[in-house]
C-alpha cells in the first residue's frame, strides 16, 4: 500500500479539516483511492508546530485546540512555528500549503513552495497567492525537481473546475469565463435578500469559515480578481498580473438596491469574467452586475459557487458548486494529492 507522507503548512480552518478527514477516511481512501495519508509535520504561526516522522496521530491533532501555542502539548510540539524544518526535514512527501492568502506578493507562500519544490517535495495549495503571481516559475520549479505543485482548491474549492477544464474540456477551445467566485460575497448577497444587513452577513461568513483573514479581500473583489487571474492564465494562456483586472465589490450594494432588485425579478452577483478577444488579447474583469432571474449565474445562492466556460465547440458549460468552506476546500488538497498519485503511478514512481 502505498503511504504519502504529508506536511501541513498552517493550521486554521482547511488543514485542520484535511486532519479531520484523515483520521475519518483514511482506511476507505486505502480501499478506494490506492494510497494512505500520513502527517509527519504541522507548522502553524499561531499554533506552534510539531514534527514526528513516524507519523501524528491524525485524530489527536484535529482535536487541537485553537489556542495560541497548543501544538506544544503533542509529542515533538512547540509553541513556536517552524515553517523550514516542517518543510524541509519532517520527511514529507507532500507539502500541504494553506496560510494566508497574501494578494500583493504571494509571501511567504510562495517561499515556503519553493522550499518544498526544490527538494523534490510536491506541494498541494489552496493559496492564491503563489498561483496568482507565480505559478510560471513554481510549475517550472517542479519540473526541474520532479514535483508536483497543484492547486485546484484556489478556485472553488473542492468543486472541480481548473482540472476539469484543462482534461476533460481540453479541445473544446475555451474562449472566456464568466463566474460567481467569491463564496463569502454570494453569501452575503443572499443574507441581504433575506433582510439581514451587510455587516452581520460578513460576520456570519467569517464564522462558517468562508472569509478570507481580512474579508475585504471578499467584498471588494480582490478574491475574485485573483481567481481570474489564475483561470485566465491558466486556461485561457493569459499572463495577466491582478493590476491587469478591473475590480469593483459588493460593499456599495444598499439594501435599498437588493429590495429593488427582488421587486425586478433579478439579483446581484459578483462576477469574475475574462474573454479572448479577436486581436488576441484578454480582456477581464469584477463586477457586480445585476442578473435577470433567467440568467444560469441568477439561482446560485450562499456560498455556492458556478462558471460558465464559453467554448467554441461545445457552447456554454456551466458548473456549480462549493465555492467556500473547510471541509469543502480540504477536499482539493485530496483531489490534488489523487492527482499526483495518478502521475507517480503512471510513471512508474
Ligand atoms: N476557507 C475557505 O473556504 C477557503 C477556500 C479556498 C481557498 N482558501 C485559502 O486557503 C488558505 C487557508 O484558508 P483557511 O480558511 O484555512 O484560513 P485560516 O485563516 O483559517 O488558516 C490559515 C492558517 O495559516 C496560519 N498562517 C498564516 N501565516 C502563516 C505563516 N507565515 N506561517 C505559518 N502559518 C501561517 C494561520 O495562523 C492560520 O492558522 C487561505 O490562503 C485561503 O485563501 C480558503
Ligand atoms: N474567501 C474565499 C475562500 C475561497 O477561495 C471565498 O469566500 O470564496
Amino acid at each position: 500500500m502505498t503511504e504519502y507522507k504529508i506536511a501541513l503548512l498552517g493550521f486554521g480552518g482547511v488543514n485542520r479539516a484535511l486532519a479531520q478527514l484523515i483520521a475519518d477516511k483514511n482506511s476507505r481512501w486505502a480501499d478506494e483511492l490506492g494510497f494512505k495519508l500520513k502527517i509527519v509535520g504541522v507548522s502553524d504561526l499561531f499554533l506552534g508546530s510539531v514534527i514526528n516522522k513516524d507519523g501524528l496521530d491524525a485524530h489527536e491533532l484535529a482535536a487541537v485546540p485553537a489556542a495560541k501555542g497548543s501544538l506544544k502539548a503533542l509529542r515533538g510540539g512547540s509553541d513556536e512555528p517552524a515553517n523550514e524544518s516542517v518543510i524541509r526535514f519532517a520527511g514529507a512527501d507532500i507539502v500541504a500549503e494553506a496560510t494566508f492568502t497574501n494578494p500583493v506578493d504571494g509571501e511567504p507562500a510562495t517561499t515556503f513552495c519553493r522550499w518544498a519544490l526544490e527538494k523534490g517535495i510536491s506541494v498541494v495549495t489552496t493559496n492564491k497567492g503563489p498561483v496568482a503571481l507565480h505559478a510560471q516559475s513554481l510549475k517550472a520549479l517542479a519540473e526541474s525537481t520532479g514535483a508536483r505543485f497543484e492547486f485546484e482548491g484556489s478556485v472553488m474549492s473542492g468543486t472541480p473546475v481548473i482540472r476539469l477544464a484543462k482534461e476533460s474540456l481540453a479541445g473544446s477551445e475555451i474562449i472566456g469565463f464568466k463566474g460567481i467566485l467569491n463564496g463569502t460575497s454570494n453569501f452575503v448577497l443572499s443574507s441581504m435578500e433575506t433582510g439581514l444587513d451587510f455587516s452581520s452577513a460578513v460576520a456570519k461568513a467569517q464564522a462558517l469559515g468562508y472569509a478570507e483573514a481580512d474579508p475585504t479581500a471578499d467584498v471588494e473583489g480582490h478574491d475574485v480578481r485573483l481567481k481570474v487571474v489564475i483561470l485566465a492564465n491558466e486556461l485561457l494562456g493569459a499572463k495577466l498580473k491582478p493590476s491587469d483586472v478591473l475590480c469593483k465589490g459588493i460593499s456599495e450594494i444598499t439594501a435599498e438596491d437588493i429590495t429593488e432588485a427582488t421587486k425586478a425579478n433579478a439579483r446581484w452577483k459578483l462576477i469574475g469574467s475574462a474573454e479572448k478577444l479577436s486581436d488576441g488579447s484578454i480582456s477581464a474583469s469584477v463586477s457586480p452586475q445585476l442578473l435577470p432571474s433567467t440568467d444560469a449565474l441568477a439561482g446560485v445562492s450562499g456560498a455556492t459557487n458556478a462558471i460558465t466556460f464559453n467554448t467554441a465547440i461545445l457552447g456554454p458549460v456551466t458548473v456549480v458548486g462549493a465555492g467556500a468552506g473547510r471541509f469543502e476546500t480540504a477536499f482539493a488538497l485530496l483531489a490534488d494529492i489523487v492527482s499526483i498519485h495518478k502521475h507517480n503511478t503512471q510513471s512508474g514512481k
